[in-house]
């Protein structure tokens, strides 16, 4: 995913909390959750398709424009991305499909655009008994010498590989799954070989609902969106539709994006630019908590070093982590800025430790599932007072006693995988929807904060707001990585000044970006957690208030 470069800009975004430079007596008494909570997530709201039309319709009232206007624009937009990123050349062929809706629409707009700048242009038209008044009104501004051909379901068009295709079948207005000579074209286009550019949605793929198993949809290449992003592109089921996919700005209404209320938000730096506070001149290793993390587990070390690291890189004042005896000189050395407490059991925790010190405590990355530690677990569970992030085995061991689920203390933050996340909710999911519905119900029969792990990390809030995350790369979906995220978390779970909602906010941002931020030194394939690690303190100070 790439954004466009006005969609990208950088502004400080409202509502974080503003603490630099004040004295440390203001600090240490502000409460714990200080800010607001969903104050200024609000860059990139994912709206419904009832919602995008009538955010289209609110902005040709707001702006006094007609709907074609609109239409231009976008037909503009997605000209000129062809043009400028996926720089056609006139020997190219390109064929335009178009529907019967305003899809179709932007996609005559666009035929007749590339045809006036001299490039190859075939227009090829769905079948259809009725099409949309803009729809219309584009055919009739249609040139000429660019005829438009009815597509016919017994010859359809040759495809050449080395074609451009523009998918303006279908966007947000598709109703049912697609049938007769759409889905045939669908499929044909999928065959071909081509480049296949989808204007808004791939056709065929509903924006924010799951489609039947074996309907038609086109395969693109790029999907070219506008504004705002689609649930559908976030969600790996559909990754072989949506492609790449890219925002195209508009002029959409800001006023009426502001004024719709939406569950689902996409994270970008916009929103969270600003919002760590700076570390005030005098402040001492106390102003950013002690976390405790109890993790490792005889041959699972690695897990708890790679957590200390992140928590010391992501600005912790103190860690202490508990250990089984096997891991005392392993983390030692691996840390030597962290605390050690071994426990007295030699492969794996067997017992809790005071918890008095601590602002935060984390729990599982590497601990194994023997009972001692379950027990520790439940106690963990029955006494903690302060913020809980639990992780990797402490999940699996909340999945097979799910009476223990019932003692998570409110605000706890759980980083399951999809997986662990399964196992916590002892049911597979039927898709990749069904596991948000599962994730809502999880937050609010439990009062917790949870994510579920992958390319768009997504955290859901304990009233069922989903954060969809928007950094990170394929190379670390690598061992450890999940470690990482754990121990970076926890550090800002430990910090006093940021609200739970922002602290998990900011450390799955960071996490990612961490990631990116690697990926120039290591490259896709030898990224490692451990490169993640290196990185985090660049990635925080990218987020931090002036
Ligand atoms: N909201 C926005 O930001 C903008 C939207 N525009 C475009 O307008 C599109 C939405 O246009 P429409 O609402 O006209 O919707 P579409 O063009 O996606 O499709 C609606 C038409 O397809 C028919 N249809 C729906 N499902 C079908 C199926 N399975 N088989 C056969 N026919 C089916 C409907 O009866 C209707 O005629 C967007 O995707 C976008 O491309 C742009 O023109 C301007 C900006
Ligand atoms: N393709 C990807 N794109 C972005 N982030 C990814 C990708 N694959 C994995 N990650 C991130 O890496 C981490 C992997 O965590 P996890 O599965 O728990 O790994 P482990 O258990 O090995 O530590 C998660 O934070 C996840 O979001
Ligand atoms: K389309």
């Amino acid at each position: 995913m790439k954004m466009d470069r006005r969609a990208a800009q950088v502004t400080n975004a409202p509502g974080g909390p503003e603490v630099s430079g004040e004295p440390l007596e203001a600090l240490s008494s502000r409460p714990v959750h200080p800010s607001e909570p969903a104050e200024g997530i609000e860059k990139m709201k994912l709206l419904s398709a009832a919602q995008t039309r009538a955010l289209d319709q609110a902005t040709i009232q707001a702006q006094h424009i007609t709907s074609t206007d609109l239409m231009e624009r976008a037909a503009d937009a997605v000209t000129s991305w062809l043009l400028d990123e996926l720089l056609l050349d006139y020997d190219t062929a390109i064929h335009v499909c178009c529907g019967p809706g305003n899809n179709g629409g932007d996609g005559l707009a666009v035929a007749r655009n590339l045809h006036r700048a001299g490039y190859a242009v075939q227009l090829w038209l769905l079948p259809a008994a009725r099409h949309s008044a803009d729809f219309s009104h584009q055919q009739q501004q249609l040139p000429a010498e660019l005829p438009a051909r009815e597509i016919d379901p017994n010859k359809l068009p040759a495809l050449a590989a080395g074609a451009v295709v523009v998918d303006a079948l279908f966007g947000t207005g598709l109703s049912r799954p697609l049938a007769g000579v759409a889905a045939a074209l669908v499929r044909h286009i999928n065959e071909a070989g081509a480049t296949v550019v989808a204007v808004d949605m791939p056709s065929g793929l509903l924006a924010d609902a799951p489609q039947p198993a074996d309907s038609a949809v086109v395969r693109a290449n790029y999907t070219l969106s506008f504004e705002l992003p689609k649930l559908a592109f976030l969600l790996p089921q559909n990754a072989g539709f949506v492609g790449d996919w890219q925002l195209l700005p508009i002029g959409l209404d800001p006023e009426v994006i502001r004024n719709t209320p939406v569950d689902k938000h996409f994270v970008t730096a916009e929103d969270l630019r600003g919002r760590l506070p700076k570390r005030p001149k005098f402040s001492h290793k106390g102003t950013f908590g002690h976390a405790l993390l109890l993790a490792g587990s005889k041959g699972k070390m690695g897990a708890a070093v790679l957590a200390t690291q992140a928590c010391l890189r992501a600005g912790v004042g103190l860690i202490t982590t508990r250990v089984p005896a096997v891991g005392y000189d392993i983390l030692q050395i691996s840390a030597p800025e962290a605390m050690c407490l071994a426990d007295s059991a030699s492969d794996h925790i067997s017992e809790l430790p005071e918890l008095t010190p601590y602002a935060a405590i984390g729990i599982g990355p590497g601990l194994g599932q023997h009972d001692d530690t379950r027990e520790v677990l439940h106690q963990l569970l029955t006494t903690a007072t302060v913020p809980l992030v639990i992780d990797a085995d402490a999940l699996n061991l909340l999945g097979a006693h799910p009476e223990l689920q019932k003692l998570l203390p409110p605000d706890s933050l759980l980083t399951p995988h999809p997986k662990e996340f399964e196992r916590l909710v002892g049911e597979p999911a039927r898709d990749d929807y069904h596991r948000l519905e599962q994730l809502r119900a999880f937050v609010g029969r439990t009062s917790c904060y949870c994510i579920i792990k992958g390319a768009y990390t997504v955290l859901a809030a304990p009233d069922g707001t989903l954060y969809f995350n928007s950094t990170g790369n394929p190379g670390m979906a690598t061992g450890g990585s999940g470690d990482v995220l754990t121990g970076l978390l926890l550090a800002l779970r430990a910090h006093k000044n940021l609200s739970p909602l922002d602290a998990a906010l900011l450390g799955l941002h960071a996490h990612g970006r961490a990631g990116d931020l690697a990926l120039p030194h290591t490259g896709h394939t030898g990224l490692l957690a451990s490169d993640i690690v290196r990185f985090i303190g660049p990635a925080l100070e990218e987020l931090m208030s002036e």
